[in-house]
């Protein structure tokens, strides 16, 4: 299987990692035995299971699971496609949008299966421009098209809920490959990407 179900959790990694939640809320200072944190190790020990589920997805999997020959050799974008990250320094969630183009050579995926690229890649510890790349690179080799193209935008709670505390700033970053390597490919799908079509 390409990935984890969300109701799936390995029991013996869940029954450690609420012995370390459970320590970690009475370091903090709390009381992990009174009634609203009671269960509050369990629900953490499978949120950020959820969260990283992307070590258990296999991206290029995921792309063949779905690959269709097809002419059609124009750009294909799938933009505004939302992510949830954790940062690798504080492991605290980084979020935004990814928009993505290939231009097909012979072969097309699903349309979902680019979305699942994002999971597989967000759901991990993370920075932004590792993974905006990993998505790149797992496209490129799996589809072999004309080029790939990868913007993301994020904001980074590391930034906002501590440290230098800015709660405006967003980071883009992008890769490109192939014909997106070339300024007209690349801002055609610019344009297309900040375009209000729908
Ligand atoms: N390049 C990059 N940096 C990131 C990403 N996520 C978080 N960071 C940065 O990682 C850096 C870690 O820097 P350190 O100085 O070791 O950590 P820190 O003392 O907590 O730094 P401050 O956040 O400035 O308080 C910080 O500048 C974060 O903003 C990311 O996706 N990409
Ligand atoms: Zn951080």
């Amino acid at each position: 299987m390409a990935y984890k179900k969300i109701e799936q959790y390995d029991e013996d990694i869940t029954n450690k990692l609420m012995e370390n939640y459970r320590s970690s809320i009475e370091l903090l200072g709390e009381d992990a035995n009174r009634e609203g944190l009671l269960k509050t190790p369990e629900r953490v020990a499978k949120a950020m299971q959820y969260i990283t589920a992307g070590y258990n997805m296999d991206a290029r999997e995921v792309l063949n699971s779905a690959k269709f020959h097809e002419s059609y050799s124009e750009m294909v974008i799938v933009k505004d496609i939302e992510l949830y990250s954790l940062c690798e320094h504080h492991m605290l969630p980084f979020f935004g949008k990814a928009h993505i183009a290939y231009i097909p050579n012979g072969w097309i995926t699903g349309l979902s299966k680019i979305a699942r690229v994002v999971d597989c890649f967000a759901r991990r510890l993370q920075v932004q421009e590792r993974m905006t790349h990993q998505i790149l690179d797992a496209i490129q080799e799996t589809l072999n098209p004309q080029g790939v193209a990868v913007v993301i935008e994020a904001k980074h709670l590391c930034m906002m809920m501590r440290g230098v505390q800015k709660q405006n700033s967003v980071t883009t970053t992008s890769a490109f490959s192939g014909q997106f390597e070339k300024n007209e490919t690349r801002s055609e799908f610019l344009k297309l990407i900040t375009a209000d079509l729908y």
